[in-house]
């Protein structure tokens, strides 16, 4: 019984909440029909956070499980998410074998976990978690020197507060020089017609951004 379960863990690496095909609702590639694989478990605890169902539970698949699940779908882009991807050790091996199959790979990540390891053909969002996320302690700014041109960097905000904080982040650390970067207002908290208002008066270079999804389909779970 104990070696079972053991064998069992060992030939099924990851943790899964879900695998779904929709329309990629954040960063560059919104809007283009994407294959998302979501990862269970997640070591933050942002106030705002939006797939709080992915925190337990989930499904042990197998590398050739997920392959096959992506698969079905034909999809040029795949965007492994969570919970906190990179908190499963499976994680990085499974970013791999998918740009190995021909995919246009990118990872949602918290920020608060080692990037160094990603393989550099996985395009990384990385969020800079605001105070308003309650996480700011979490940030992990050595991730930025692991950053290639193609990523990206994404600020939740919360609130005025926030928008002011994450402007002088950018100032701080050159951001937008250096990649692109993401203002996208937490759902239920900032509006949209506010955040956009501020960057247009201070003509800040960032793309702000609504999560699409949530505008076409409400805020539910595999959207
Ligand atoms: C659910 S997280 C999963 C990946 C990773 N844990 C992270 O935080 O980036 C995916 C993205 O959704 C964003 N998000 C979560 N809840 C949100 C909300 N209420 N409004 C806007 N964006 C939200 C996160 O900040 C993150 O950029
Ligand atoms: N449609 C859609 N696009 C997304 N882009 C990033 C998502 C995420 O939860 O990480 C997400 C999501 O949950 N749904
Ligand atoms: S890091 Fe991502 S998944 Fe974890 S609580 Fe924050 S938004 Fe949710
Ligand atoms: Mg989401």
């Amino acid at each position: 019984m104990y070696a079972n379960s053991q064998t069992a863990t060992a030939d099924k690496p990851l943790r899964i909440t879900e695998i779904f095909h929709s329309l990629q609702g954040e960063s560059r590639t919104i809007g283009f029909p994407t294959v998302f694989v979501r990862l269970t478990g997640c070591p933050l605890r942002c106030g705002y956070c939006d797939s709080e169902y992915a925190f337990h539970g989930g499904e042990r698949m197998t590398f050739e499980e997920i392959e096959a699940a992506v698969a079905v779908y034909r999809p040029r882009f795949v965007t492994v998410t969570g919970g906190e991807p990179l908190a499963q050790r499976g994680c990085l091996p499974l970013l791999s074998r998918l740009c190995d199959a021909g995919y246009e790979v990118s990872l949602e990540t918290s920020g608060a976990l080692d990037v160094s390891h990603v393989d550099p053909r996985v395009v990384k969002v990385v969020d800079i978690k605001t105070p308003g996320s309650g996480e700011c302690e979490r940030n992990r700014w050595q991730n930025l020197e692991h950053l290639q041109p193609h990523d990206q960097l994404k600020f939740v905000l919360c609130s005025r507060e926030d928008y002011e904080w994450a402007r002088r982040i950018l100032d701080k650390h050159r951001l937008s020089e250096r990649w692109e970067v993401l203002f996208s207002p937490s759902f239920n908290d900032l509006s949209a017609t506010d955040l956009a208002d501020w960057v247009v008066a201070d003509r800040l270079p960032v793309r702000v951004q609504i999560q699409l999804h949530k505008f076409l389909w409400g805020d539910q779970p595999g959207r």
